[in-house]
């Protein structure tokens, strides 16, 4: 006779003799004396781990000091929420206020997910441990303690422990910086204070020429993903910018853009608000990494014409005449309480060094002729930009993003007045804008084309204007020359009768 168990039964008696190792166990818990448990504890431990062929890592949540939460956990919750969300079948929804991604996810408590590296197969898992607790807390409730422990075959420890271990952590990082509420700063003087950030430009919507643009977008991708090669070579990680172009050619767009991008804070550096070297030395070693560092107008905050000159040189004449008196205490307070160009040198490239993680800076200028050549030379601001006219390439983007226009029969005439006009972008955004609901697309470009018009009959104007100007002034001169020569002529003949 055979007898047929179902998998109904089977699971009948797991349940029981569980049931039954439970109540054995709660049996040793309460009658065996402590010391005792222990022993067993202990032993049935390493007995197991002598057959269990995996190891566990526990990443507890709060670690060290008691409310701060650790920086490993958070990396690997943000790591971990891309699979957690394909996986998991519980989930705990956060929101964030970001405006590419709304929602933050990971695994509930006991969840467990797995994750593949380098053809090596890992599991995580999310679980709690729930602490009575005797006392009174104002604290968040962190008698609850949360963590992740990750399982792995033995023979993987070494790949495990260093390389995936790096890149989780590495990777959650960036993930964290991305997704954050990103700040601009501002300084008063030598504080910092801030806001959230949130300007919506991006390269996408930016107006300039596409290769021009593509260029930057790799530059700026190399120079973020860099840090293991400015490692190597001895270099700080640090990259300068400088964009130049006339009034409304989208230079703060253009950072606001980078920002955006890279996902960093940006320090809006008001140079005239700072006291002194010091002063600026202080702000800059206050930045955090992944940051942009902008000096806007950098022309207009402080005089950079011949200024490093005559630095050079009243440091010279000083060397060299050891006999003269000090200056007077006021005249030397005086110097102290403005930013030297030589201060902002060392602010560029000397105390990189001393501030690690990856930082921008960049300068904007309407007048890039104005600036010393050592303030921009390529180590200092290795990326000069320059922000021009609108082109047609540039326009098409604007039309894009404000009319949904891709073509239009009038593009081929804006294409020869924009050759033929100079227009910023702003402006040409500005006759863009639609004026009425819902938009008028043509009215929009002729508007554009209106505008375009007037600017290239205004610039033929002066460009009329001006050539009279120099004839007329030429012909001043050749009248004054005439005239000279009569002079010349009379007291010749004067002369000559004496
Ligand atoms: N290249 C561009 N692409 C898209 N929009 C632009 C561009 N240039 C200017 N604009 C528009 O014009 C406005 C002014 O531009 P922005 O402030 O970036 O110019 P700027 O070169 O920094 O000017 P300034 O030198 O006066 O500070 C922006 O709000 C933006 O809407």
């Amino acid at each position: 006779m055979t007898t047929k168990f179902t998998t109904g039964d089977i699971l009948a008696q797991l349940g029981s003799v569980l049931a039954s190792l439970m109540f054995v166990w709660a049996i040793i818990q309460q009658y065996f004396p402590y010391n005792l448990r222990n022993f067993i504890d202990k032993y049935s431990q390493r007995f197991l781990t002598f057959f269990y062929p995996y190891i566990q890592i526990t990443f507890n949540e709060f670690t060290g000091e008691r409310f701060k939460r650790s920086d490993a956990y958070s990396a690997i919750e943000t790591y971990l929420s891309k699979t957690s969300s394909m996986q998991a079948k519980r989930l705990k929804a956060d929101v964030i206020k970001n405006n590419t991604q709304p929602l933050s996810l990971s695994m509930d408590d006991h969840e467990e997910v797995s994750d593949v590296f380098n053809g090596v197969k890992v599991y995580w898992a999310s679980g709690k441990n729930i602490m009575k607790s005797q006392t009174f807390s104002f604290y968040p409730n962190t008698d609850e303690k949360r963590y992740y422990k990750l399982t792995f075959h033995k023979r993987h420890r070494e790949a495990i422990l260093g390389e995936y271990l790096t890149h989780v952590l590495k990777e959650g990082r960036e993930i964290k910086v991305k997704n954050r509420l990103r700040k601009l700063y501002t300084n008063n003087g030598a504080q910092w204070s801030h806001v959230v950030f949130e300007h919506p430009a991006s390269f996408q919507t930016l107006a300039m020429d596409p290769v021009k643009k593509q260029e930057i977008i790799d530059d700026l991708t190399t120079f973020s993903n860099g840090e293991e090669f400015y490692n190597r070579i001895g270099r700080a990680w640090k990259r300068g910018y400088l964009l130049y172009g006339p009034p409304g050619t989208g230079k703060s767009t253009m950072i606001a853009a980078m920002a955006n991008f890279l996902g960093y804070d940006i320090y809006d550096l008001e140079l005239t608000a700072v006291k002194d070297n010091t002063e600026l030395r202080r702000l800059l070693i206050e930045t955090t990494s992944k940051s942009i560092i902008v000096i806007e107008d950098i022309d207009c905050s402080m005089d950079l014409t011949g200024q490093r000159k005559k630095e050079v040189k009243e440091e010279e004449e000083e060397e060299k005449d050891n006999s003269k008196p000090m200056k007077p205490p006021e005249n030397n307070e005086a110097k102290a309480s403005k930013v030297t160009l030589s201060g902002l040198l060392n602010f560029v490239d000397g105390l990189w060094s001393a501030c690690g993680g990856d930082r921008l800076i960049v300068f904007t200028t309407n007048h890039v002729e104005k600036l010393d050549p050592a303030l921009i030379r390529r180590g200092r601001m290795d990326k000069h930009v320059e922000l021009a006219y609108c082109g047609f390439e540039a326009f098409r983007v604007l039309a894009r993003n404000y009319l949904y226009l891709e073509s239009h029969d009038l593009f081929e005439e804006i294409r020869r007045l924009l050759a033929e006009a100079e227009m910023t972008p702003a402006d040409v955004a500005e006759n863009l804008m639609p004026k009425t609901s819902p938009a008028d697309p043509e009215s929009c470009l002729r508007s554009l084309i209106g505008a375009l018009e007037k600017v290239k009959e205004e610039a033929n104007l002066k460009k009329m204007k001006m050539k009279m100007e120099e004839e007329e002034a030429g012909r001043k001169k050749d009248l004054a020359g005439v005239k000279n020569e009569e002079i010349k002529v009379v007291e010749n003949g004067s002369n000559g009768s004496v």
